[in-house]
């Protein structure tokens, strides 16, 4: 709702009340079209404030409200009627002012904000665009390019830096709307003409077309197939080049072909996920709003290799006192030379001019016995880090929390090598540490509640998503990711090229096809992995089914050979040389695919693309519904969190289980039923129980999935 009241001077203030962010609800829509329409009756009122109740100006539609019918007063007029008031109307605007918030405040005809208030229209990041006349406007009042900039990238910018693009007429460090209320009694009569940004011309360079021209070329790059950031140049364009009226009418257009795409589902669908997944639950029953957590301010990392480096980094920012440990003497001197720099750098991105913690260097395990937390970063060796557990729970504090950065590697293994296995727990970041959102936190078997409820707290303090996952071969994601790269390893078998499997994947939306990201990760990575399996190595014996299942060794051979992707400028591509990063087509992989086929009599056939996805799709989907029946992840959400945040998964595509929902999930049966009949051999492909009982279910909308699961494990049915 919104309340009216009228204050001394005259001042008829409109509070939007609708915690946690006021957003314009159709209840809050009715209450200020009422209050708008008092001021307008009441002679008393002489001017108008509108703010947000609890230091929020408003945080925008009403997402939720997208998902049905749209009902109540709709935003476009009543922004255009509290416009057309003449008695001025300022917006006070604290805490945030975000899409139809902001457009809210550009039908005012002022706006005061607080320095530290986040202005901004984010739509493009839900699969609109700002509809509420936001791309008409705002050009209108900060110019073509910043609105191509703020619309296009939805960022959010502080009240500084919107004073500075004229969205805001002034700031303060104090209370936005006592300003604002001052400011209301001094304008009273003042022309308000030039304050209707609808009726100004919009501000634009001399080469429109250009400038627009150069901008959609960006943004197609930038958007990887996603329909919100060209349709947001397109009403832009049309602000740029139309009278108001006319462009408004293709703002209104544009958006009726976003708003119930597909593309905007699986974005405010991953808008929700993000925040679900902060919202965890452990088979304990213990959940984040039954458990405390200890606030830590003191860490230690452990190994300063690539990882250990950016968690350090990642801590620091986070306001963490830091101590980082490398015992070997290059590698902790070269840690001292980068990591200060990379500390700079990130905290220069983000706005601060020097980083809230602080970290000193040591080589000797002794300096972290004071630390509240350690996080492990060494090699990826089991041995390794069991002696490490061993010697941390032997020198730190009794309660200090042990964390293990593994991207695989058993937690509970790690915990029974300490004395204290209910504070183990693991952080597995994702590369570069200090920049990757993502944080899978995998809660062992006897991992404490406050254990977890700790570590998610730091993960959030640190500007990740994180999310509770359980303790098994991979967790969540890398778990996922084997099928998926094994079913790309069979194609190249089967007669497709590395260059033919990462097209059709990066056309889906990845950032890079399943062969370039194995380059750039190193394909001794998982090789080491398979090593320790005993898939592969010294008297294993080179055939194509190993450990009962269809194994394909080309990722082993090319080991062997020397290629280990963008690091020895030769993978499944050739680069310019060691640490190249553009890639090309290499013949030397078609001779070797060829061999490979000719040595195992294998005919290379022609694979169509639709073959090629569905494959790598439905083999990595497959696996999450198994991992839900196994209860490794709570729900759907947590799965496509970790893979938006973690994998590049295209946002746009909501994520795995979300996406296999869009395409149907008996389409999903059906099509490895019919994969897996083809290639007996490939367990991945054998259709998960979840799987057939959600289809059995009728295929119910994902969000009713996490109660059908807890359901069916109840009646011990999964
Ligand atoms: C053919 C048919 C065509 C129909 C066409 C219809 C045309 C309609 C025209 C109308 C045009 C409208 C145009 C306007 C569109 C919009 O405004 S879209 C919304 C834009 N706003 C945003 O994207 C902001 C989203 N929110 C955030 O980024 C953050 O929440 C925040 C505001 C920065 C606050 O962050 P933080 O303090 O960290 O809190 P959170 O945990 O994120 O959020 C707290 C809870 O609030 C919920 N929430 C937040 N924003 C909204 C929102 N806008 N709507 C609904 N709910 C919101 C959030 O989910 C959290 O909820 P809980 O998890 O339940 O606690």
């Amino acid at each position: 709702m919104a309340t009216f009241s009228l204050l001394p001077g005259s001042v008829a203030l409109i509070t939007l009340t609708n915690p946690p962010v006021n957003a314009l609800s159709a209840a809050v829509r009715a209450g200020i079209v009422q209050a708008v329409q008092r001021s307008v009756e009441d002679p008393k009122v002489k001017s108008v404030v509108i703010c947000g109740q609890n230091g929020r100006f408003c945080g925008g539609a009403d997402i939720r409200e997208f998902a049905g019918p749209m009902s109540g007063p709709p935003l476009v007029p009543l922004i255009h009627a509290i416009e057309a008031l003449d008695k001025p109307v300022v917006a006070a605007i604290e805490g945030l002012a975000l899409g139809g918030g902001l457009e809210l405040a550009l039908g005012c005809h002022y706006r005061i904000a607080h320095t530290t208030a986040l202005l901004g229209l984010p739509e493009v990041t839900l699969g609109l665009l700002p509809a509420a006349g936001g791309t008409q406007r705002l050009p209108r009042l900060a110019g073509l390019p910043a609105a191509l900039d703020l619309i296009t990238t939805g960022r959010h910018i502080s009240g500084t830096e919107a004073l500075e693009l004229g969205i805001v007429d002034q700031v303060t460090d104090g209370s936005a709307l006592d300003i604002a209320l001052e400011f209301a009694k001094s304008i009273v009569g003042r022309p308000l003409n030039t304050r209707r940004l609808s009726t100004l011309p919009c501000r634009c360079p001399t080469d429109i077309d250009n400038l627009l021209d150069r901008f959609m070329v960006q943004v197609r790059q930038r958007a990887r197939g996603a329909l919100a950031p060209v349709a947001c140049v397109g009403a832009l364009r049309a602000a740029a080049t139309l009278p108001y009226a006319q462009g408004l009418r293709k703002e209104r257009e544009l958006m009726d072909t976003l708003f119930n795409s597909g593309q905007a589902r699986a974005l405010q669908y991953a808008f929700f996920s993000q925040r679900v997944v902060g919202k965890w639950t452990l088979p304990s029953g213990a959940r984040w709003d039954n458990t405390t957590s200890r606030t830590i301010s003191t860490a230690a990392v452990i190994g300063l290799g690539t990882m250990g480096r950016g968690i350090a980094v990642a801590l620091a920012l986070a306001g963490m006192s830091v101590v980082a440990v490398e015992t070997q003497e290059k590698q902790l001197s070269e840690a001292r030379q980068m990591v200060p720099a990379m500390l700079q750098r990130e905290a220069g991105r983000r706005g601060l001019d020097t980083a809230p913690g602080v970290i000193s260097f040591c080589s000797s395990l002794q300096d972290v016995s004071e630390v509240e937390l350690v996080i492990e970063a060494v090699f990826e060796d089991m041995a390794l880090k069991l002696q490490l557990f061993r010697q941390l729970s032997a020198v730190c504090k009794p309660d200090t929390l042990l964390c293990s950065n593994t991207s695989g590697l058993d937690i509970d293994q790690l915990a029974a090598a300490t004395q204290r296995p209910g504070l183990v727990v693991g952080m597995h970041f994702f590369a570069p540490a200090h920049i990757m959102k993502l944080l899978e936190v995998v809660c062992g078997t006897r991992s404490s509640p406050e254990t977890v409820a700790t570590v998610m707290q730091l993960g959030k303090r640190m500007g990740k998503v994180s999310v509770a996952v359980g303790n098994c071969p991979g967790f969540v994601g890398n778990r996922m990711l084997k099928p998926y790269t094994e079913q790309a390893n069979f194609l190249l078998e089967e007669g497709a090229m590395p260059e033919q499997v990462d097209k059709v994947l990066e056309e889906f939306g990845f950032p890079m096809g399943v062969f370039r990201m194995s380059d750039l990760s190193g394909l001794d990575v998982g090789w080491r992995i398979r090593k320790a399996a005993g898939l592969t190595g010294p008297g294993v014996e080179p055939t194509r089914t190993r450990q009962g299942r269809r194994y394909s060794p080309l990722p082993d051979q090319m080991c062997e050979a020397g290629r280990l992707g963008q690091k020895t400028g030769r993978g499944w591509y050739q680069y310019d040389g060691p640490g190249g990063r553009v890639a090309r087509s290499d013949p030397w992989v078609q001779t070797f695919l060829d061999a490979y086929r000719a040595r195992h009599n294998l005919a290379a056939r022609v694979i169509a693309a639709e073959e090629i996805l569905e494959r790598c799709l439905y083999s990595l989907i497959n696996e999450g519904f198994k991992i839900l029946q196994d209860g490794m992840a709570a729900g759907p959400e947590d799965i496509d969190a970790i893979y938006v945040f973690g994998y590049g998964w295209p946002r746009h595509r909501g994520g795995p289980m979300f996406h296999a929902g869009q395409v149907g999930l008996a389409r999903v049966l059906e099509k490895l039923e019919h994969y897996q009949q083809l290639h007996p051999d490939v367990a991945p492909m054998k259709p998960s129980m979840l799987l057939r009982r959600l289809v059995a279910a009728g295929s119910p909308p994902i969000q009713k999935w996490r109660e059908l699961i807890h359901r069916e494990r109840v009646h011990s049915q999964l």
